[in-house]
């Protein structure tokens, strides 16, 4: 019965009490786990609505522009790699008492508790091992009793660390997410969505956040466990190989780390290069996908696919280069882990073995065989010395095993780290460049009615971040851009002389400073619209009139050029109307490209007003369908399948219904000014008059841009860009129908046109008064076309003349 007399028990079994206080930890986690703290996300209401509301306040992303620095976002591990980490772990661990903390917390409490069952599972598996040579029954199967107790926390122990990393890598994608959505969908005055300088940028904002999400979930455990592991087991180890044995160990550590090292290929470079890649291609598809019609009509769709392969075969051959040079780096991590590590501990355990096993040879030797009745009993701890080393050996084995396992690990976490640091730099570089991105200057709000532009100058933005590299600006490029972006809005002190030097060529137009490309295309600007004052703008292709409507939007900055040039006055600036109380915006602006956003019909007639913002505004659709009557698109309701229908709006509508649409929606904005900009380029003639009536009846200030003389009758005053490279531009009253009227009478008396009177000269609050340089291109066009008409008839009278004095003469010979 001896061999029950020592059953195996859980004290025994862990010999600390630390390890029963695991065991403790492990349960209580349990309970904490099942409670709704660690739900992945709440799908109730609050949700939707919580996702119309920032996350993040301007106040709160302004005060973040301090971590987000323009540095070198190299992809390698080293300082500048922290530095960058930590600021966007600052953003999806933002404190301690966050659930991701709490997450984090659970995840490395079951992160030791693994190993900690990995040690007892190693101690049990030696035990087994040492009751079956020992032939000790009862302890064999209280052994296997306990080996199925310890697979329970286990593998529970194993699922939870799976199931807590999804969850955090879920949760810090969410809020990287929100937090980009914010900042780069930010309002005025920044328009980061509009400016950021980045290509590929959905690529940054899906897939590399999600791959960013999951790499540093995993990167936690991958790296925290092995390292565990390989304290812990070393430290387990340590006991039975002695200080030789673990000064050994340690070496074998370094060495490895050495070779490993020195064949590791630059992981991170290699992940940043391969997002790229994966970036561009996927913004081929999406380009196709948008422009579909287009390119059918070309029938370009062997071009596409000529482009979209060509990218697809360089995303593919630098993926192929990585797996070939994994293949390699693999080989290597193979040799060294499983077979280096597994031989050299084979070794470290044999040397202490075969060192005690001699001695107690000599020790047997020396007692001699004759030794009556101790023979028997130094048989019996011979057993047990076989049966004590076999337990050391299955132990220290498992453990071995279990080492070298966590060193593969630990080798691995280190390429994961290397991705880690390329995906860091990808996204460091898109939130430093949106942090970053100087805001544009706020225009002065002046009586809240009024748009006035005062010796502003209209520039291209220079594009900074234009490089032969497609992927994203380098660091330096991003500071030079910032630095002269932040020129644009630095006080500038006052020019003495208000008179600025016009350029007579086109090529004096264009400006270089400091790197920064910008080309001016209209210069010295300054007009007055008050409400009801409508202005056309017009003037030849390219000659800059969306321009002008992105100033007068606050797309561009006003003046820019003028500045950079230091010759700004003070007072040089742009006055924009403000929304009204009544909830009218101050400016509404109707794009030459219709836009369709996803959804029902109704939300492309009141967009960007959500449908719970029209619900909320009391608005009725009766009121809507009034208002696509207007834009004579009554049909629409009823042939589209209600306003509820949901299609693709952009290919079911025709390109006149669309402009139709554009117009709806300004009449049910029904702004303090609407710019359009060749919006009705598409919509007849006759239709067109109505619309432009009716936006006039609704009490809104149009700004056209167009070509069509038609449409100037509905107009009161003129812009128009000269386009001889100078920049310079008239503005004048348009003659009212009734002038009109007098100056066909008077054509018809004199034959003449009548030069515009002082009144009409006139424009905006009478600040300006046009000179002759300043009368319409379009007067002076008809004055010409008078002119040489009339040289037509005086040469032609002469002709008369002399014909009348041939035949006087004629008679008087007769
Ligand atoms: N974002 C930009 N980057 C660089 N150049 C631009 C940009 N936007 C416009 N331009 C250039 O500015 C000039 C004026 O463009 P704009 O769109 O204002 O012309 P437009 O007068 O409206 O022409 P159109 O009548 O053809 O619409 C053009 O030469 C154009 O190439």
């Amino acid at each position: 019965m001896a061999i029950f007399s020592k059953p195996l028990n859980l004290n025994e079994l862990f010999r600390h009490h630390s390890s029963r206080r695991q065991l403790f930890i492990l349960f209580a986690t349990v309970l904490i786990l099942r409670s709704r703290l660690f739900k992945p996300f709440s799908t109730n209401k609050s949700s939707s609505s919580a996702s119309n509301h920032p996350a993040h306040s301007q106040s709160e992303l302004a005060f973040d522009a301090v971590h987000f620095p323009l540095v070198n976002a190299s992809p390698g591990l080293g300082l500048p790699f922290v530095h960058q980490l930590r600021s966007l772990l600052r953003i999806v661990l933002p404190s301690l008492y966050t659930r991701e903390a709490l997450l984090l917390i659970a995840h490395s409490t079951f992160l030791v508790l693994r190993t900690v069952l990995s040690i007892a599972v190693a101690r049990l598996d030696g035990r087994i091992v040492r009751d079956l040579v020992s032939a000790d029954g009862k302890g064999f199967l209280t052994g296997l009793g306990l080996w199925f107790a310890l697979a329970i926390p286990s593998i529970y122990t194993n699922s939870m660390i799976r199931h807590l990393q999804s969850t955090l890598s879920l949760r810090f994608r969410t809020r990287l997410t929100r937090y980009i959505h914010d900042l780069y969908l930010s309002s005025a005055p920044h328009l980061r969505y509009y400016r950021v300088p980045l290509h590929g940028i959905d690529q940054y904002i899906t897939a590399d956040v999600d791959a960013w999400a999951e790499s540093v979930a995993g990167i936690y455990g991958n790296l925290m466990k092995p390292s565990l592991d390989l304290l812990l087991f070393t430290s387990q180890l340590a006991r039975s190989l002695g200080f030789r044995g673990t000064v050994l160990l340690f070496i074998n550590y370094y060495v490895t780390a050495k070779i490993l090292r020195a064949v590791t290929p630059a992981f991170g470079r290699l992940a940043a290069v391969e997002a790229r890649l994966e970036g561009e291609y996927r913004a081929g598809v999406g380009r196709i996908g948008r422009e579909s019609e287009e390119i059918a009509f070309y029938n370009g769709g062997a071009r596409e696919r000529d482009i979209l392969t060509r990218a697809y075969l360089r995303l593919i051959k630098h993926v192929n280069s990585i797996y070939k040079i994994r293949i390699a780096y693999e080989w290597t991590e193979d040799f060294v882990i499983k077979y280096l590590w597994s031989a050299a501990g084979y070794g470290l355990i044999a040397v202490p073995l075969l060192i005690t096993r001699k001695r107690s040879r000599a020790v047997s030797v020396e007692d001699g065989e004759g030794k009556g009745k101790r023979g028997r009993k130094q048989k019996s701890d011979a057993d047990g010395i076989v049966a004590s080393r076999t337990e050391t050996y299955i132990s220290n084995r498992r453990l071995l095993l279990s080492l070298a396992d966590a060193g593969g690990r630990l080798m691995y976490a280190y390429k994961d780290l290397q991705e880690v640091a390329g995906l860091t730099g990808r996204l460091y570089t898109l939130l430093s460049t949106l942090h970053n991105l100087s805001p544009l200057p706020t225009a002065f709000p002046g009586d809240g009615d009024t748009f006035a532009l005062k010796e502003v100058d209209i520039c291209i933005p220079g594009d900074p971040f234009t490089s032969t590299d497609s992927s994203s600006p380098t660091p330096s490029q991003l500071s030079t851009a910032t630095s002269n972006l932040k020129a644009h809005i630095d006080p500038i002190p006052p020019s003495s002389s208000k008179s600025e030097p016009t350029p007579t060529t086109s090529d004096q137009n264009s400006e270089t400073l400091s790197g920064l490309n910008t080309t001016t295309l209209v210069r010295a600007l300054t007009l007055t619209l008050r409400p009801g004052m409508h202005l056309m703008i017009t003037g030849s292709n390219g000659v800059g009139k969306t321009a002008v409507a992105r100033v007068l939007a606050g797309l561009w900055a006003p003046g820019s050029c003028s500045m950079l040039r230091g010759s700004m006055d003070a007072d040089g600036s742009l006055t924009r109307p403000t929304d009204g109380a009544d909830g009218r915006s101050g400016v509404f602006v109707i794009p030459q490209r219709p836009y369709h956003p996803t959804g029902s019909l109704l939300s492309q007639v009141i967009y960007p007003h959500s449908v719970s913002e029209f619900t909320a505004s009391f608005a009725a659709l009766e009121e809507l369908e009034s208002l696509l009557n207007a834009a004579h698109l009554g049909y629409l309701v009823d042939r589209e399948g209600g306003w509820d229908a949901v299609k693709e709006w952009r290919d079911v509508l025709s390109g006149g219904e669309k402009q139709r649409l554009a117009m709806a929606r300004l009449f049910y904005h029904r702004p303090k000014f609407a710019i359009l900009d060749e919006c009705t380029s598409a919509v007849s003639s006759d239709v067109e008059g109505q619309m432009y009536e009716h936006a006039k009846a609704l009490g809104i200030t149009l700004i056209t841009i167009s070509l069509r003389p038609s449409l100037t009758k509905y107009h009161t005053h003129i812009l128009t860009l000269t386009g001889d490279g100078t920049g310079s531009w008239t503005f004048n009253r348009i003659a009212t129908p009734r002038a009109h009227e007098g100056l066909t009478e008077r054509r018809g008396e004199s034959g003449l046109a009548t030069p515009p009177s002082e009144s009409e000269l006139t424009v905006g609050d009478g600040e300006r008064e046009l000179t002759t340089e300043g009368v319409g291109a379009k007067y002076l066009a008809r004055i010409l076309e008078e002119i040489h008409m009339l040289e037509e008839r005086i040469e032609e009278s002469r002709g008369w003349e002399k014909r009348v004095r041939e035949l006087g003469e004629k008679l008087k010979a007769k």
